[in-house]
């Protein structure tokens, strides 16, 4: 969606009542339109749920490569890296198109341990300012950045915040406060903020008040028009597989609030923590007020048959996808059930081929919620 050099959908988001049963979204894009003043709304008293998510984050143990290889979401976290290292690279690449010799400065917020530092250093940026809540992770993500500075000499620069991003002013915490961001980066973080909507309003202050005109804002969150319709055809709220389960901690029958609307989210290994749901289309409104506008979503599926091709090899290199049936002497993640798709695939393509790369369905339900 759209400002005046995009794909032109935004008079549909402008002229839309809110409907919160309307479809969401999990990867979105926003440029930045012109300077506004941000917003000083003060934070919310009750922080205790922030302090959950940070426990759990700060908990978290870092995984070996040998854990990461036998892990059971071992293709759902390659898919998902791709993701991010797809928007990454549009998003670097759209800024070079108009201004090749741009140094590109960043924001990544709620950067966690920093699982896209060797993306940033791929799409040669000039610095990044990671920020997130839990400050075991931002050391984590510290340690990573000296190693990767040590193993490939020149890196870019880069500042470490400990700071809940919902609640406090990041500018403040700048060495340079005047910064200007050409991208802020928000990878499966965003929906910590709809808890309230001054957390909201302060996490959409920290995002666009220091982004430039012309710079982009782009993230990935969970879908909540997915999430509700799956608790809805559900006994008690809750849904879920071998590897991720959800319970919404409010009545689905009318819907979901526009803010505080919880739910607990397990992913194995991985999460276990209070999260909330984004009706997107509030997000779009509430970012307008920011001066960002939409210009690109798509759901991870709709996302995958925009880039697969284009980004085929790196698909190929970090491994989304095994191979069904698997090949001699390597098991299936899943069990047999999880590939009946593949199955089918393989049985009706005129024998082109009798093996293809897929993910169980197990990871997809998750990847596509
Ligand atoms: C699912 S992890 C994603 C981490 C990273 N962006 C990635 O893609 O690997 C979500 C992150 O959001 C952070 N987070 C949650 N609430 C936050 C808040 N209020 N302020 C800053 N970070 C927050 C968590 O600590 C966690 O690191």
């Amino acid at each position: 969606m759209s400002s005046s050099d995009h794909v032109n959908q935004g008079q549909a988001i402008e002229n839309k009542e809110l409907d919160l049963k309307d479809d969401s979204s999990t990867t979105a894009s926003l440029k930045r339109k012109a300077e506004d003043d941000g917003d000083n709304e003060s934070p919310s008293n009750s922080e205790k749920h922030s302090t959950v998510v940070a426990a759990h984050y700060n908990h978290l143990e870092e995984k070996g490569l040998k854990e990461r290889f036998n892990s059971p979401i071992f293709y759902l976290r390659n898919f998902n890296n791709w993701v991010k290292s797809v928007l990454i690279q549009e998003f670097t690449d759209k800024i070079r198109e108009k201004d090749y010799g741009r140094p590109l400065r960043v924001l990544d917020i709620c950067c966690g341990k920093g699982g896209d530092l060797s993306k940033w250093q791929k799409a040669r940026v000039e610095r990044v300012i990671f920020a997130d809540i839990a400050e075991v992770s931002v050391q984590q993500c510290e340690n990573r950045y000296h190693d990767l500075q040590k193993r490939c000499g020149r890196l870019f620069a880069a500042e470490f915040i400990a700071a809940d991003c919902t609640r406090e002013k990041l500018r403040d915490k700048y060495a340079d406060p005047s910064i200007n961001f050409d991208l802020v980066s928000c990878q499966f973080g965003l929906h910590y903020s709809f808890e309230s909507l001054a957390q909201a309003r302060r996490m959409l202050t920290n995002v666009a008040e220091c982004l430039k005109p012309d710079g982009y804002f782009f993230g990935t969150i969970p879908d909540a028009y997915e999430i509700v319709s799956r608790a809805q055809k559900s006994s008690d709220n809750s849904f879920g597989n071998r590897i991720y389960n959800i319970k919404l901690l409010f009545d689905t029958k009318d819907g979901y609030p526009l803010f505080g609307g919880k739910y607990d989210f397990h992913l194995e290994g991985v999460v276990d923590c209070p999260e909330f749901l984004v009706n997107f289309q509030l997000l779009v409104k509430l970012a307008a007020e920011y001066g960002l506008e939409l210009v690109y979503k798509a759901r991870f599926a709709d996302f995958y048959k925009d880039y697969s091709s284009k980004y085929k090899q790196l698909l190929h290199r970090i491994i989304c996808f095994e191979s069904y049936p698997a090949p001699p002497g390597k098991e299936l993640i899943g069990d047999q059930f999880e590939y009946e798709h593949a199955k089918e695939y393989v049985k009706n393509n005129d024998n082109k081929t009798d093996r293809i790369g897929t993910m169980s369905t197990c990871e997809w339900e998750v990847a596509s919620e």
